[in-house]
């Protein structure tokens, strides 16, 4: 048996925000993920790294079910497994994905107003019969997602264009707001740091870093090691899509295991 158990070795965290034990996923006959167990805390950074193809994103996929899987999901202590993808983003489990996604044909302020849903909508009725208080909230609405938006490194020059005409590095952290809206218990970031220059990876880093100390639980996918290496608590190490490895970013490190999975050499 390669992989040690999560279990006996107690890094399974004690009162965990997000706790997934024996996520299997099968696509057709190929076996993408078997038996993968982990769980993160609140404020803490839970790492996922693996070559491609390893079932990082499957990992996702199941845990917020997009795919067919077996195993058990809690969220909070509570069993969701047969949640729905839908309901798991209303008990607070968010997601950002690999590709940005947006709606280009709305300016950057407005893609996270839509995000934000009912906090920004002022409802028909209101529009009509009350017009200015539904101006009002429109406009505090805006002012709240401005906010929101400069937290994650999308200053106000770029809140008035379509998000096809921002710097790439900007659309990155603009997929991580949007996928927080108004706020999440637990994050998942598929591969945030991909295509992201020196500078960009400073802010990435800073926002994760912001994101842990307000007490949101992080499950950040990527292959940049040096940033993963940097901010996670622990790192859960895939291949082949079963769990090579799962321990502190040191312990991993040093893991001849995770190495020759990387390297093809433990050297
Ligand atoms: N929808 C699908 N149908 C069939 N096979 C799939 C599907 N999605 C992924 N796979 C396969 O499952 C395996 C795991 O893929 P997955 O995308 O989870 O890996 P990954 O670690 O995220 O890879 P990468 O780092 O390249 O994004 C791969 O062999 C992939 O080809």
């Amino acid at each position: 048996m390669v992989v040690e158990s999560v279990f006996s070795s107690g890094a399974l965290s004690s009162n965990p925000a997000l706790c997934v034990q024996g996520l299997t996923v099968h696509y057709g006959a190929l076996v993408a993920l078997s038996d993968v167990s982990w769980s993160v805390s609140p404020g803490e950074i839970l790492g996922i790294i693996g070559p491609n193809g390893a079932g990082k994103s499957s990992c996702f996929e199941a845990v917020t079910a997009l795919v067919a899987r077996t195993g058990t999901i809690s969220l909070n202590g509570r069993d969701v497994s047969d949640v729905p993808a839908y309901d798991l983003c209303a008990l607070g489990m968010k997601r950002a994905f690999q590709q940005n996604a947006f709606f280009d044909e709305l300016t950057v302020l407005d893609n996270l107003l839509v995000v934000l849903g009912d906090i920004a909508r002022p409802g028909l009725f209101s529009s009509i019969f009350n017009p200015i208080a539904a101006f009002k909230r429109r406009q505090l609405a805006s002012i709240r997602a401005a906010t929101i938006l400069k937290q994650f490194g999308v200053h106000e020059q770029y809140h008035p264009l379509s998000p096809k005409d921002i710097p790439y590095g900007v659309q990155r952290m603009l997929s991580i707001a949007l996928a927080f809206g108004s706020g999440a218990k637990v994050l998942l970031l598929d591969e945030p740091a991909a295509g992201l220059g020196g500078e960009d990876m400073e802010i990435l880093k800073q926002i994760l870093q912001r994101l842990k100390h307000e007490g949101v639980a992080l499950v950040v996918i990527e292959h940049h090691m040096d940033l993963i290496m940097s901010v996670a608590d622990r790192i859960c190490v895939l291949n082949f899509g079963k769990q090579l490895a799962y321990g502190a970013p040191q312990a991993i490190q040093a893991d001849s295991r995770v190495r020759e999975a990387y390297l093809g050499t433990s050297s």
